[in-house]
């Protein structure tokens, strides 16, 4: 169903096709990471706010020792384009010497996933490994590592299962294109 109180909307992923593609990543993250002996658990580190769809339908996927911990970062705010990245919540879990693997909802410019991942590698941590529900086909502002891909979205702005639109449509299920932004 696609939200009409946002505005015309162009329906690109049904809901089963989003969480198909969840469960596929989950499938392909325990084969690398299930049979890891860490000496402690995998911190999983959900970036706040988009994230929290994706991390709650990829962690009953997830059949390794695992603490969950959230980084908030912002850039786009109410807005369709980014800009400066501001934190707003550093993780509570020490990072130095951990697995990590850290669980975003798009994959656009790169900025927000590389500075995480410079912040995990500051911070100490052994391993780093992404995860992103969506990667836009567009060409990076940064270079930045992906390990797992939900699904490829065009070079639009797009909303639901988490990512918003002006704040609101986190909850729309599926994925959909903004039309009146693009
Ligand atoms: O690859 P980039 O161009 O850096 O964009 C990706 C980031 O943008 C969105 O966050 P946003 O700043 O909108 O915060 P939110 O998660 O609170 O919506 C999204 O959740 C990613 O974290
Ligand atoms: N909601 C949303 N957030 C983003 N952050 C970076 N790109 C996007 C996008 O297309 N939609």
């Amino acid at each position: 169903m696609t939200p009409t109180h946002l505005g015309p909307a162009e329906h690109l992923f049904s809901a089963e096709e989003v969480e198909a593609a969840i469960q596929r990543m989950a499938v392909a993250i325990n084969k690398d990471l299930e049979h890891l002996t860490p000496r402690r658990p995998v911190v999983l580190l959900c970036v706040l706010t988009g994230a929290v769809v994706v991390v709650g339908q990829l962690m009953p996927h997830l059949h390794f020792p695992l603490v969950l911990d959230c980084v908030q970062v912002s850039r786009y705010g109410a807005e369709t384009s980014g800009g400066s990245l501001q934190w707003r919540t550093r993780p509570k879990e020490s990072l130095a010497g951990a697995v990590v693997l850290l669980v975003d909802d798009i994959l656009d410019e790169g900025i927000t996933l590389q500075a995480l991942q410079e912040y995990c590698v500051a911070e100490g941590a052994a391993a780093i490994h992404t995860a992103v529900m969506v990667r836009k086909k567009r060409p990076r502002t940064v270079e930045v590592q992906v390990d797992y891909v939900g699904l490829e979205v065009p070079d639009h702005f797009v909303f639901g299962y988490g990512l918003d639109a002006r704040g609101l449509g986190r909850n729309a299920p599926g994925i959909f294109v903004l039309l009146e932004d693009n």
